[in-house]
């Protein structure tokens, strides 16, 4: 198994897009359904998806999009500043912002009041706060944000790695997400191979980087 810290991660998706010009869009939409395929629609109905603004964030409100077009009732709960958002983040927030009246922006007490509420109502948490982007301790709203879905007693599923974790040491940066299920993006990442806990709860997808990027960035072939 190919093991990838956050750096090689990082430069692994940032080959494939600028030098293979593989479109961003296209792997975060590749991301969405590839967790879409672990959710059992039959059983879950009913969706809280928190993000950050970052990619992860835009995978999962992607995942929101293919949710929502399928009928599924889904609240979004957005953390950070939007106007510093990802151009793949803002496309998506817009087609969630069409189809979608259930999006909340949490930055205060009574939001956060607020999204612990509406949590408790969900049957099925997805979190997509950070993901291979988080480079430092979780503090102030992120951390609160992350023990409030830790409090609430939901199945969570985390895209990519539960936000909180260093995804090279596998050490919790702070809070960090008790997932059920972690839907990891293309390769394993050293983090969570690191945490028998995470590993075990761990699958690897697919999203389309070619080979060529893993090859050049890994092993210094086509440089
Ligand atoms: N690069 C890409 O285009 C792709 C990214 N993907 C997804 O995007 C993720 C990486 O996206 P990003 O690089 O945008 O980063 P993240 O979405 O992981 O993080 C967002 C931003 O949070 C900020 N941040 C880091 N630590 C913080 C902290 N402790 N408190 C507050 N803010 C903090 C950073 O500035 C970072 O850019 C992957 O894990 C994966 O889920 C893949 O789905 C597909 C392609
Ligand atoms: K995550």
């Amino acid at each position: 198994m190919i093991l990838v810290d956050r750096v090689q991660m990082q430069a692994i998706d940032r080959y494939a897009i600028e030098v293979l010009k593989v479109p961003a869009l296209s792997l975060v939409e590749r991301a969405s359904m590839a967790v879409l395929k672990h959710i059992n629609l039959n059983k879950f109905g009913y969706f809280g998806v928190v993000v950050g603004v970052g990619n992860n964030g835009a995978d999962g409100l992607a995942l929101a999009r293919n949710l929502l077009a399928r009928y599924k009732d889904v609240e979004i709960f957005i953390i950070g500043d939007v106007e510093k958002a990802s151009p793949e983040f803002k496309l998506n927030l817009e087609s969630c912002e069409m189809l979608c009246e259930e999006i909340y922006y949490v930055e205060s007490i009574e939001d956060l009041e607020n999204m612990e509420k509406r949590l408790c109502n969900v049957n099925l948490i997805v979190d997509a706060i950070f993901g291979t982007g988080l480079n430092r301790p979780v503090t102030g709203i992120y951390a609160t944000v992350i023990s409030i879905i830790n409090n609430v007693m939901k199945y969570k599923i985390s895209i990519d790695i539960p936000s909180g974790l260093d995804a090279s040491t596998g050490q919790d940066l702070g809070e960090v997400v008790d997932a059920d299920l972690i839907v990891t993006m293309q390769l394993m990442k050293t983090g969570l191979y690191e945490r028998e806990a995470y590993k075990r709860k761990c699958v690897i997808e697919d999203i389309g980087i070619p080979q060529k990027a893993i090859d050049s960035v890994l092993y210094g072939l086509f440089n």
